[in-house]
């Protein structure tokens, strides 16, 4: 279980989160929901590390993840795949794939059989550059690279922003398989409702940097929507 507590984190002088608590429970697919500018990003940067947090308690299981590095965390289970995917384009699919190994410092040599199974597509690919796949599959790509350390706990940051409408709902396939055949916890960030109401088992609600609301997916009601989702 991911357990945030009282989390603050400011730009500068600007405050972004103000006292965050939050649950990401294991096994849940849980989305994180807010309109444009709410601290979403943000949120996710601080749990990976990627951003220092002034205050507040960040625990994955037992381990307080504000006292260890970025890598460390990675190496301890918890993956990320960033918003606009950032691989590399140059690069082929193999050595991007390559770069997600290199995190684990040696200890896993080779890129775990399971990600071609998961995506045959990449397999295919391998020696094409990411450059000139389409964005669904640079988005498997992202999500596969995340996936080289076995995480426990995959965190993706807007997973089907960019992505042609007919795909959305192949990656909704995907995360739906990660995380109830191959039993990651997932956090996810996404705008789109009903690809939000498909996937997640759970949501938080982010507005102006404050959770605002949290419950099981069915408690989504229309009325927390309209206040605090369309725009
Ligand atoms: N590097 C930065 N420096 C200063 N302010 C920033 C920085 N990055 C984000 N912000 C501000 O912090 C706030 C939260 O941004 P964040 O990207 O976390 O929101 P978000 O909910 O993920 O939005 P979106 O859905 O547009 O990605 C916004 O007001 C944004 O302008």
């Amino acid at each position: 279980m991911l357990t945030i507590k009282s989390l603050n984190q400011f730009y500068g002088g600007s405050h972004i989160l103000w006292d965050v608590d939050m649950t990401v429970p294991t096994g849940s697919c849980t989305c994180l929901m807010g309109r444009n500018g709410m601290g979403k990003t943000t949120l996710l940067k601080c749990i990976m590390g990627l951003l220092p947090t002034v205050s507040g308690e960040l625990l994955y299981d037992d381990t307080d993840l504000r006292k260890i590095s970025a890598d460390r965390r990675a190496r301890l289970g918890v993956g990320y795949v960033p918003q606009g995917r950032e691989i590399f384009s140059q690069l082929t699919v193999e050595e991007n794939l390559r770069i997600g190994l290199s995190a684990s410092r040696g200890k896993l040599k080779e890129i775990p059989e399971q990600i071609f199974t998961m995506f045959p597509v990449l397999k295919k690919m391998l020696r094409r550059r990411g450059g000139d796949l389409s964005g669904g599959q640079q988005q498997q790509l992202a999500i596969g690279r995340a996936m080289v350390l076995e995480p426990k706990l995959l965190i993706l940051d807007e997973p089907t922003e960019g992505i042609q409408p007919n795909i959305v709902h192949e990656i909704g396939d995907i995360i739906l398989r990660l995380n109830k055949e191959a039993n990651l916890t997932v956090l996810l960030v996404e705008q789109k409702l009903p690809f939000a109401r498909r996937v997640a088992s759970e949501f938080r609600i982010i507005d102006k940097g404050r959770i605002v609301a949290a419950d099981r997916i069915a408690g989504l009601t229309d009325d927390l929507v309209r206040h605090h989702l369309t725009v």
